[in-house]
């Protein structure tokens, strides 16, 4: 990779949303009428947060997603501005934004989150064809909306191909195997959810490489993807196309607070250690999963940028 490539943005493509957050000692029985002990709102949502870990961190980023023009987004916008992370891309629409209602159970250290989408549009290609892609050294999308993701990323490759660049594509794939299993192909790494692998029965992060490999290689001709597994406080596997395996040990977090995004932050430092690093596979996840460990020490993610990678 050259160095001008390591220079280059990171563009991040998905959703942003409102995360309201309510703190409790222990997860609410069913029907039951209680206060908070504490609660704020955030800017949330997969992509628009693997933005913000990247630009704690000091990574330049830009989010392309769908932006609305409702007054409760105007503190999303306002936020995304005051950190830097560039949103000139995104087209908009006057529906009301998606929002996610979640329940921090400080006694278990859970994250419940109830998500609210309400058919919220979604960025196109047609969207998607209009950005200058000379400007990013790595795209990473969020497994969703399929037809439209899979041209997205079609042009990157058609990209690469044509101007001799090599612009990373990488992929967070936590919903709905069987229909978003095609976006893995043109992807250099794929990272598949704990959750997504205990819906498939697949129990332990080597059996859900291993069987995510071997569903890939049934169809692809392309190199296979890298495939990297966190597996919350057991830390995090990663399987090359060459079949090296690894695992990496988690990094025991001081307390636990705040869980949520935890995932996200894992993404957003694989691919600051990765891209702006150049650190190989092993030592990228392990920062990784310091991030992650880290993350969850306190509220937000702004305590993130305390770690460093010299
Ligand atoms: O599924 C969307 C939800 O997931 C998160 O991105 C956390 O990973 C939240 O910020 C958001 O509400």
């Amino acid at each position: 990779m050259s160095e001008e490539t390591l220079a280059k943005s990171v563009l991040c493509v998905g959703c942003t949303v409102i995360d309201f957050v309510t703190i409790t000692g222990s997860y609410p029985k069913e029907d039951t009428d209680r206060r908070c002990l504490d609660g704020f709102w955030q800017r949330g949502g997969n992509a628009s947060n693997v933005c913000t870990v990247l630009g704690v961190l000091g990574s330049k980023v830009d989010f392309f997603g769908m932006l609305s023009t409702s007054d409760a987004f105007r503190v999303l916008l306002e936020d995304l501005k005051r950190r830097n992370i560039g949103t000139s891309h995104c087209p908009h629409t006057d529906k009301d934004p998606p929002f996610s209602s979640v329940i921090l159970a400080q006694d278990t250290g859970t994250r419940t989150i109830i998500h609210c989408n309400k058919n919220y549009p979604q960025v196109s290609w047609e969207d998607f064809k209009k950005i200058d892609l000379l400007r990013y050294g790595w795209v990473h999308f969020e497994a969703r909306n399929v037809a439209e993701t899979s041209r997205m990323m079609a042009s990157i490759v058609e990209h690469n191909r044509v101007s001799g660049e090599r612009i990373i594509i990488s992929l967070d794939f936590e919903t709905l195997y069987e229909q978003n299993l095609q976006l893995c192909y043109p992807c250099d790494y794929v990272v598949f959810s704990k959750e997504l692998a205990s819906q498939r029965g697949w129990k332990s992060p080597r059996e859900t490489c291993e069987s995510l490999a071997a569903d890939l290689s049934l169809q692809g001709t392309r190199t296979p993807p890298v495939i990297i597994c966190p597996w919350g406080s057991a830390g995090a596997v990663c399987l090359d196309a060459s079949g090296n395996y690894h695992e990496l040990p988690p990094y025991k977090p001081q307390q636990v607070v705040d869980t949520l995004g935890a995932g996200d932050s894992f993404m957003a430092g694989f691919i600051y250690a990765a891209h702006k690093h150049k650190r190989d596979l092993a030592e990228a996840v392990d920062f990784a999963n310091r991030v992650a460990s880290h993350k969850i020490t306190e509220f937000g993610y702004d305590h993130i940028g305390e770690l460093s990678l010299t």
